[in-house]
């Protein structure tokens, strides 16, 4: 089977390099090298060129404040290129997997939202990638779309890093403990995309939306705590006393997009239709930090 990756240098496509080695050839492009969204000719003609039975797309803008004030960029790489891969993909028969998000929806109520919950986005984030789902669907292609939530992955930044920076430097942290998710581990996505992908192949009842992330619920206040006191048990340098880390609304962290407050994702539909276990998102996290702390020491 020849599969066509795109964004393979992000947080998910990198660990999508690994994992999906073992389904067939595997074809990894970004920007750099033919796989750029903001060039739509070129990137159809590498497609074609290519002529792939899966295209899995780990390509997004996902600088989510940054994409208040650059919107048609934002749309470009959430909604156009996903479109545009979409439509190509209907076209040859290709499966096309691709990842969306928990900021598609409002975050009101507590509760875990299903697949067909209505979606609302706050953000331009949001909405272009509400708009590259909608295109994906509208185009009537095969199609898997995993979304997902607070997405770390041992190569690039992420939010558990930034805090191990600042806990390094700052004497005290103020992080939000309003807004509640599941932190998911690029490498977790990258390894249910295999069987998942492969299912689908097969079985086109298969083919839909699924809410792909980890098991258990948290905050970022708790998860800053939780990924802190981690490194310090474990000798990491942490300057900031445990009492120092503190909890704040959302209202006191005035960011250019809003987020959603609850990003509870319900993922009953994925467990049942693949059969796949998804592990607690505290096992995930240590296993990123037992091989991202070596690198903080001095
Ligand atoms: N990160 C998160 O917390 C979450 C992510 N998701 C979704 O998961 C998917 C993967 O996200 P993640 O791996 O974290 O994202 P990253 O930001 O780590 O990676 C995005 C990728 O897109 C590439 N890219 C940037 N500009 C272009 C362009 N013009 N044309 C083509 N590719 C480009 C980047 O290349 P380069 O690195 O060279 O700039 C990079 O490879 C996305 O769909 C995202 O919306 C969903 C929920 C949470
Ligand atoms: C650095 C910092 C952040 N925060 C808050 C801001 C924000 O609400 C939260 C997380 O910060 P981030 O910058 O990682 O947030 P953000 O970039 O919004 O993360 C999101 O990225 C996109 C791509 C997604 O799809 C989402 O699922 C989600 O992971 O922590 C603090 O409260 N204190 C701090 O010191």
């Amino acid at each position: 089977m020849k599969v066509l990756l795109l964004g393979k240098n992000g947080q998910v496509g990198w660990e999508l390099q690994r994992a999906l080695s073992v389904v067939g050839e595997v074809v990894a492009l970004d920007h750099d090298d033919g796989g750029d969204f903001t060039q739509p000719e070129a990137l159809l003609a590498k497609v074609q060129a290519v002529a792939p039975q899966v295209i899995v797309n780990a390509a997004a803008h996902t600088a989510v404040d940054k994409a208040e004030s650059e919107p048609e960029l934002a749309r470009q790489l959430n909604a156009q290129g996903p479109a545009l891969l979409a439509i190509e993909a209907k076209r040859t028969g290709a499966l096309l997997v691709h990842y969306s998000t928990d900021y598609v929806f409002d975050g009101s109520g507590q509760h875990a939202r299903t697949e067909d919950a209505p979606i609302a986005p706050l953000s331009v984030y949001g909405r272009t990638k509400a708009e590259g789902e909608d295109a994906i669907r509208a185009s009537g292609c095969q199609h898997l779309i995993l979304r997902t939530s607070w997405v770390y992955g041992a190569r690039g930044g992420n939010f558990a890093k930034t805090m191990l920076r600042l806990a390094a430097e700052r004497p005290q942290l103020k992080v939000i403990a309003d807004q509640i998710g599941a932190p998911t581990g690029a490498d977790l996505l990258a390894d249910l995309t295999v069987p998942m992908l492969r299912a689908a192949r097969v079985n086109p009842a298969l083919i839909g939306t699924y809410h792909a992330v980890a098991a258990g619920e948290t905050n970022w206040h708790e998860y800053a705590r939780f990924v802190i006191e981690f490194a310090r048990a474990r000798g990491a340098h942490i300057q900031v006393a445990p009492d120092q880390i503190l909890a704040i609304p959302t209202s006191d962290y005035p960011t250019p997009a809003q987020r959603p407050l609850n990003s509870r994702l319900d993922t009953t539909r994925l467990r049942q239709a693949f059969g796949l276990h998804l592990p607690h998102w505290q096992r995930g996290v240590e296993r990123m930090l037992t091989e991202h702390l070596p690198e903080t020491r001095a």
